[in-house]
């Protein structure tokens, strides 16, 4: 007889905490949990969320609900798909029903304002003894949802947990590969946002794609300079997690990071931008952590740095730009500056 498989239950009701608990439903039990009742109904019912997926049909078996404490009691496994600033209140939230030793896999690309710390930290903190990883890739919600070829890296503490997950993630069309290297693959994920809002600078100035070539290249190589000095392996910046959602991100006009940048290039405020999207631009809110975390490791930072400029300190986008441009390059692989 084989054994049954793990139920998980996916926090958050979202765009990709959606596309990832209807992946999942494919392999086993998923139950989703969101705080709009109506949404949960309409997932029940007619199989897909129409705040988030309009029009898009979820896998049928995909149950969710409103109810926050059944929903965790259930789970062999948690998956945490809130925006970065609110995922420790809902683990505080839930800690007593949390069935124990169960793993909690984080799909969310942020940092912590106030403490700096990753989400697999903060489960470490508020759920401790229970293993804590990371899935994350380049893979935009929709196209996930829609069918087309993606993948992502899952990274546990050990091997077995990320193999045992691996096979609840993994579809013909959604590849999930495994890794150990827990921080690297969440600190790229957390990372390549801030860059996506610097190539969105470039794009909305009506620079070329020389200049976006340049900045991706430029940020891979920040990104890799930060991560590292983080804990993080080389290689796993040059992977998925790192390089492929750097490019997914830093490309994609679905990509709500790079369409902040895109915005304030063209003119707009921040606050208009913020104010028009039903959506989360997890850099927006991390660009300043990343700073604090580059000057804590010793790391210089060109590009993080003007972004935090223009989100958190009124610079402008031009100036930005002229700014950087304006430093002497160094050498290409070994130097430290933009
Ligand atoms: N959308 C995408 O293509 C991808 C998103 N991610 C990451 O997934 C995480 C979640 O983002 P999305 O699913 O895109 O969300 P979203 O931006 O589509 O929607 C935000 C969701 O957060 C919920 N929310 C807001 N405040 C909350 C609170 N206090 N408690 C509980 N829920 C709350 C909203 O109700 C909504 O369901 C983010 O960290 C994002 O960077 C990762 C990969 C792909
Ligand atoms: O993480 C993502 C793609 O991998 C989604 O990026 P945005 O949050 O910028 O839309």
């Amino acid at each position: 007889m084989s054994a049954r498989k793990p139920k998980v239950t996916v926090l958050g009701g979202g765009s990709w905490g959606t596309a990832v608990a209807s992946i999942a439903a494919r392999n086993t039990e998923v139950l989703q949990w969101l705080r709009d009742p109506d949404i949960a109904e309409a997932i029940n019912t007619k199989h897909e969320n129409p705040r988030y997926l309009p029009g898009m049909t979820l896998t049928r078996s995909l149950r969710a609900t409103a109810d926050l404490d059944q929903a965790v009691a259930a789970a062999d496994v948690i998956v945490a798909a809130v925006p970065s600033q609110h995922l420790r209140g809902v683990l505080e939230s839930v800690g007593e029903h949390v069935r124990p030793w169960i793993p909690v896999v984080s799909l969310v690309k942020g940092l912590e304002q106030g403490t700096s710390k990753r989400m697999t930290e903060i489960i470490n903190e508020v759920l401790p003894g229970h293993p804590a990883g990371v899935l994350s890739g380049p893979n935009i919600a929709k196209e996930v949802v829609a069918g087309y070829a993606a993948a992502a890296t899952i990274a546990m503490p050990d091997l077995t947990t990320a193999t045992m997950l691996q096979g609840l993630f993994h579809v013909p069309w959604y590849r999930v590969y495994t890794s150990e290297d827990v921080l690297g693959v969440e600190i790229a994920g957390a990372l390549k946002n801030p860059l996506a809002i610097a190539v969105g600078f470039g794009d909305g100035l009506g620079a070329g794609d020389n200049t976006r070539a340049m900045v991706i290249t430029r940020a891979l190589h920040e990104l890799t300079r930060l991560g590292v000095a983080m804990g993080g392996r080389p290689e796993t910046f040059t992977g998925l997690a790192g390089m492929g959602d750097l490019i997914a991100t830093c490309t994609s006009p679905l990509s709500r990071n790079r369409t902040v940048g895109y915005e304030l290039g063209r003119g707009k405020t921040l606050d208009d931008i913020i104010a028009g999207m039903n959506q989360v631009a997890e850099g927006v809110k991390s660009a300043g952590v990343v700073v604090s975390l580059a000057r804590a490791h010793g790391v210089d930072t060109p590009i993080f740095d003007e972004v935090d400029a223009v989100i958190n300190h009124g610079k402008s986008v031009e100036s930005t730009y002229r700014g950087l441009l304006r430093e002497a390059p160094g050498h290409e692989v070994h130097g430290e500056g933009w």
